[in-house]
């Protein structure tokens, strides 16, 4: 039975689901070295933001299928470690939305009327009303950065709320934009006009310390900070600086740069909101994201597609379904051509004929490329690590479209150059979705593919069959179908024969010293 390890507390729903095909062992807050010991013994890891996937944990899992984030930032998680050993990492896109959206807008009314410190005081038999005057966000303006699913909905509030919204996203249209009630805006326009601005953007190279002391130096003397995206957006110690020197209004942050937060002079300042990384944290949200990529891990662990991963672009369960007998055909000639050109391959060219090339054309090249690495790298290679593989071994991808149509509907032609010389294959599907070769190195024939095949090229002549097919009967090898294809008569041929044994040892060498015969190869798909 598969095993997977839970190491941040998800909801019971989760555990339910994993359990229908898993034993499933609820560890949290592991020390790393503890993580790294007990890991190869897991086909599955779920998790939420507290442990860190980094790259030793990665390789330390040598049998990981699946890396499941029940929420939505996988910046915890090495993706690239896990994608270069195959492993898929699946996270919950839209689970905690609204329960972050809502936390960001608590977070900006909490700032506004002092809440928290009003809370603080009455219980401390205080009745102090002066000290806590606040100010009201309507007709104020709200500058929202990163205007994706969190972002919209709290634009959408702040519009109910009556305020004005401006919006910084290099990747959002001004349709949708629009659609809010937003205005898109450069950024230093909004850190310049923002009342409030609330961050809800991913950590990344470019978003690192994107509120830095320059960005702040722009904004308003009033203005008010919100962070429930991520840490590291924010430079925690300018923020700091500011705020203590009120030259900006108050900040409200539920992520840090380091989490759980340590020894910080945030926590010494008194315009400033601290909660700890609890925008996902509502009853709803954890049974959402729990059920979300505790789904997604059962299904992969039973071979099936994983809906929400983001390490194979593209490949949904719809388009795997869709595209089914395409990745197939796609990962068979793949596999073909492997085989006929031998050696190392420097360069795959895969040309998608007809109704393919209108085709969301990704997921049949990857399979494609899955197909001609399998020789190599057996079950090593998936869905997951075929590019970077490919590339990582310096074999250059090239992919045509052709919508023209050639006999099929739609076919598929791959042609792989190696160190052994060049050869091509071209493969299509019948209406029964059963897949045809249909030519080879030019040559055209109609075979289907089998277990244990046979390929030569040879002068078209008399005899020659009758010599191959005696040579197979003396080493007890039956053969199941043979077909030849020609371009002229009495020129070059090729024949392809579906064999029901395996060719054993040496017969190779003797097919090839049978008058005529140019090169012979044998296959197994
Ligand atoms: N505090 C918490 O507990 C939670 C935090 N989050 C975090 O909130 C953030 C947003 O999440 P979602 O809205 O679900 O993601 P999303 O992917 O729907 O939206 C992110 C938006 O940021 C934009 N963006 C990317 N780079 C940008 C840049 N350089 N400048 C401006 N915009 C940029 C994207 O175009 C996108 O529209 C993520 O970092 C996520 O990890 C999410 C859930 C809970
Ligand atoms: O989903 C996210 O990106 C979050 O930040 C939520 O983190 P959590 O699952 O509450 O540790």
């Amino acid at each position: 039975m598969a095993k997977v390890l839970v190491s941040d507390p998800i909801d019971q729903v989760g555990i339910d689901i994993l359990s229908q095909v898993a034993q499933v062992d609820v560890k949290t807050k592991l020390p790393p070295e503890e993580l790294i010991k007990i890991i190869p013994e897991y086909d599955a890891l779920m998790l939420r933001s507290e442990t860190k996937v980094t790259k030793e944990v990665v390789e330390a899992g040598t049998n990981l299928k699946i890396i499941g984030r029940a929420g939505v930032g996988v910046d915890n998680i090495d993706v690239p470690a896990a994608t270069r050993q195959g492993i898929v990492v699946v996270n919950s896109p839209e689970g905690n939305t609204i329960a972050a959206a809502e936390h960001a807008l608590a977070m900006m009314l909490s700032l506004s009327r002092h809440i928290p410190d009003a809370n603080l005081s009455i219980k401390e038999n205080k009745w102090d009303r002066k000290r806590f005057i606040g100010t009201e966000v309507y007709k104020k303006t709200l500058g929202v950065v990163g205007l994706g699913k969190i972002g919209s909905h709290v634009a959408s509030v702040g519009k109910a709320l009556g305020m004005k919204l401006l919006a910084y996203d290099p990747f959002i249209s001004k349709e949708r934009a629009d659609q809010l009630g937003c205005t898109l805006v450069d950024l230093d326009l909004l850190f310049s006009e923002a009342d409030y601005i609330t961050l809800h953007i991913p950590k990344t190279q470019e978003t690192a310390h994107l509120i830095n002391r320059e960005a702040l130096a722009k904004m308003k003397p009033t203005v008010r900070i919100i962070n429930c995206a991520r840490g590291g957006v924010i430079d925690e110690d300018a923020l700091a600086e500011f705020l203590a020197a009120g030259k900006i209004g108050g900040a409200a942050l539920d992520v840090f740069e380091q989490e759980p937060l340590g020894e910080s002079k945030l926590r010494e300042l008194t315009n400033i909101i601290l909660t700890p990384h609890l925008g996902a944290s509502t009853a709803e949200a954890q049974v959402n994201v729990a059920i979300d990529v505790a789904e997604q891990i059962r299904d992969v662990l039973l071979g099936l597609p994983a809906r929400s991963a983001v390490n194979i672009p593209g490949l949904t369960p719809d388009v795997m379904e869709k595209l089914r007998p395409y990745l197939q055909l796609a990962e068979t000639l793949g596999n073909l051509v492997a085989q006929l050109a031998g050696g190392r391959i420097e360069q795959l060219t895969i040309r998608l004929q007809g109704d393919l090339a209108s085709n969301e054309t990704q997921p049949i090249v990857v399979a494609a490329i899955k197909g001609l690495l399998s020789q190599a790298l057996r079950e090593r290679v998936n869905y997951v690590n075929a590019a970077i593989e490919a590339k990582e071994r310096g074999i250059r991808i090239i992919e045509t479209k052709d919508a023209s149509v050639r006999g099929y509907s739609g076919s598929l032609h791959l042609e792989a150059k190696g160190s052994m010389g060049e050869h091509s294959v071209t493969g299509a599907l019948l209406g029964n979705g059963e897949i045809r070769i249909t030519d080879l190195d030019e040559f055209p024939i109609n075979v289907p593919p089998s277990n244990y095949m046979l390929f030569t090229l040879h002068r078209d002549m008399p005899g020659i069959i009758g010599k191959i097919g005696s040579l197979l009967g003396s080493f007890n090898v039956n053969i199941a179908s043979m077909q030849v294809g020609r371009k002229i008569v009495r020129g070059d041929a090729v024949m392809a024969l579906s064999l029901d044994d395996p060719l054993p040892e040496g017969i190779l060498s003797e097919i090839t010293k049978v008058a005529g015969i140019r090169d012979a190869y044998t296959v197994k798909l």
